[in-house]
């Protein structure tokens, strides 16, 4: 036993001895591409379907070890013709990715740094923002927005429908116009997208909020107590629009007001040191309970 140890070690010691510093890089870039590669496909429905393919190579190395002959080679042929299926399956995605490496932007950079901040995608999404607040003020139609920042909201999003589609006046009003299929719940925004609508968030327990409002500025309260996201709100009995951020309302706000908070919010500053990036918005210090008790209202 300690023999077998002993050359186990001395084969281990041997291996280690061996491995040289090219070696070493290329483990740490092919390690490095993987980590990116895993944190991209994050929340994504392209990582359950990665998650089933190790599930496939798991189930063939235990075929092939127990001798399953007839298994063995069924899980072969889904690997083979498993290539050609996912070009088929995600041939629209695989194109988009293309067309934006071709342009020689954006996702190669992302996909490497994951530092990317499409500020033009931002300015934009808020200009689209707040002229469709403006306009649903004037109709009185209510309206609900999360603008997801650092604290991912993916389980807020599975109980809505993913639409990720460019932020426009005309497709956020369209959400909103009464008796839609999503206009009910929030439409949440992620990465300067509209990412997905008729999403369920929780309500505040806040007692001090004032009495006159309902379950939607409630919602609105309620997810920026539980997350750093940034909340903006149109109600259909006033028109009055309002943002709620870390447990605070703001309410009745004019267009620019609110352009400006979000402005404030979301776009990343150019001159002072900046808080850790990622895609999209940055994040914002998270209030303490103790801090957002004392503002909300
Ligand atoms: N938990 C929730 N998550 C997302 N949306 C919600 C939630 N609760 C309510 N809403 C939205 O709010 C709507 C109801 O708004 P309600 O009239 O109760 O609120 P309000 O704060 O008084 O707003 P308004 O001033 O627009 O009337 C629902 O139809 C739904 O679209």
């Amino acid at each position: 036993m300690q023999e077998a140890i002993l050359e186990t070690l001395g084969t281990l010691q041997r291996c280690i001895q061996l491995i040289s510093i090219q070696d070493l890089i290329d483990m740490g870039i092919i390690a490095y591409v993987i980590y990116r590669g895993m944190k991209l496909l994050k929340d994504t429905s392209a990582m359950r379907l990665a998650k089933g393919i190790l599930i496939i190579f798991a189930a063939q190395i235990v075929a092939e070890s127990l001798q399953l002959n007839t298994v063995s080679w069924i899980l072969q042929q889904v690997f083979s013709f498993g290539a050609l299926f996912l070009a088929i399956v995600f041939q629209p995605e695989l194109r988009r990715m293309l067309e934006q490496l071709g342009k020689g932007q954006g996702q190669l950079r992302k996909f490497l740094t994951g530092t990317e901040v499409d500020v033009v995608a931002i300015e934009q999404c808020i200009n689209q923002t707040v002229a469709a607040c403006e306009s649903m003020s004037w109709t009185r139609t209510g309206a609900l927005m999360v603008f997801e920042r650092q604290e991912r909201l993916s389980e807020i999003i599975t109980t809505g429908t993913r639409i990720d589609a460019e932020p426009s006046e005309p497709l956020i009003k369209n959400i909103f116009f009464h008796n839609s299929p999503l206009h009910d719940g929030a439409l949440v925004v992620r990465d300067a997208r509209l990412f997905a609508a008729g999403c369920v968030l929780p309500l505040s327990s806040n007692q001090n909020l004032s009495r006159d409002l309902g379950t939607r500025h409630r919602a609105a309260v309620g997810m920026s107590e539980a997350s750093d996201a940034v909340l903006v709100v149109v109600s259909e009995e006033t028109g009055a629009i309002s943002v709620a951020i870390g447990g605070m309302l703001k309410r009745h706000l004019s267009p620019e007001t609110l352009r400006k908070i979000l402005v404030a919010e979301l776009m990343p500053e150019e001159k002072e040191e900046q808080p850790p990036k990622r895609n999209g918005f940055l994040p914002r210090k998270r209030n303490t309970q103790a801090e957002r008790k004392g503002k909300s209202k």
